[in-house]
């Protein structure tokens, strides 16, 4: 097994509060790797302090066989690991157009043939050529969450720190989100890195889970346990019934 992304005994305070507390984990190459847990538990600290939009005080974070300290990351992180994020109106400049929106990340990271990759992209988003010149305040929800995925998968990443990529999005229009980034992490074998609330998505898309609670990482379970209710923290089980979305599937 290679190791894509390691990170060990994560602390990450905002003043004195431990957002993280130690927090240790392991993801497999080509795993898709869920992390679930009730509101203010650290999830989304967790991806910021991967991607070093939060520093992290103690502890260490490797990444694809390289160590990343603080805050600092390398041009070469920026390219492979690249996040969605919940909130596709926010993510995108809404004055762009999608082309902009494309071209931008292709110029910074020094791609070529940036026609016939944008087009590319485009239709492996299921948006094609058409959506090109179009700003990003003239799309739809999914649309944009189509975009923002585009803009991710352009520049050849390896791995993908996904946070709630389908929770502003209706319900049909999750599902489709959902198969899209299903489909993209087994044509490009991809490394999915995904944070829910939702039981129900992490289970449809994830081969293991961690469970966090108050910034830590209460028991880490492979994603037939929640099926077949196999998990040692009665906090997982509570939050199993706590979650509509589980309850649904
Ligand atoms: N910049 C910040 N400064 C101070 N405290 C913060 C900051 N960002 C997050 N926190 C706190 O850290 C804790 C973890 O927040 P985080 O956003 O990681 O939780 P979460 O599990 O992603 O929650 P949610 O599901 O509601 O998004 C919360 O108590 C939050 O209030």
């Amino acid at each position: 097994m290679t190791t894509a992304l390691s990170i060990d005994n994560m602390l990450v305070l905002y003043e004195d509060f431990a957002a993280l507390n130690h927090v240790s984990l392991d993801v497999a190459q080509g795993e898709s790797f869920g992390i679930v847990g009730e509101s203010g538990s650290g999830k989304s600290t967790l991806l910021r302090a991967i991607t070093g939009l939060a520093g992290f005080q103690e502890g260490s974070l490797t990444v694809n066989g390289r160590s990343y300290g603080g805050r600092q990351r390398d041009k070469e992180f920026y390219r492979t690991v690249q996040m969605v994020f919940q909130d596709p109106y926010g993510s995108l400049h809404p004055r762009q157009t999608v082309d902009r929106l494309l071209l931008e990340p292709l110029i910074i990271h020094g791609f070529d043939n940036v026609d016939a990759r944008i087009a590319r992209a485009l239709d492996e988003v299921g948006l094609g050529s058409g959506f090109r010149f179009r700003y990003s305040h003239q799309l739809s929800g999914g649309q944009r969450q189509r975009v923002a995925i585009a803009r991710a998968l352009i520049v050849e990443p390896t791995i993908m720190l996904l946070d709630e990529p389908t929770s502003a999005l209706d319900a049909s229009i999750q599902a489709e989100i959902l198969n899209l980034l299903e489909q993209a992490r087994r044509d490009r074998d991809l490394t999915f890195v995904m944070v829910s609330h939702d039981l129900g998505v992490i289970s449809h898309m994830c081969e293991r889970l961690a469970v966090m609670k108050t910034g830590e990482v209460v028991e880490t379970v492979p994603v037939e346990a929640l099926v077949k209710r196999e998990f040692s923290a009665e906090y997982t089980r509570q939050l199993l019934v706590a979650s509509e979305g589980f309850r649904r599937d």
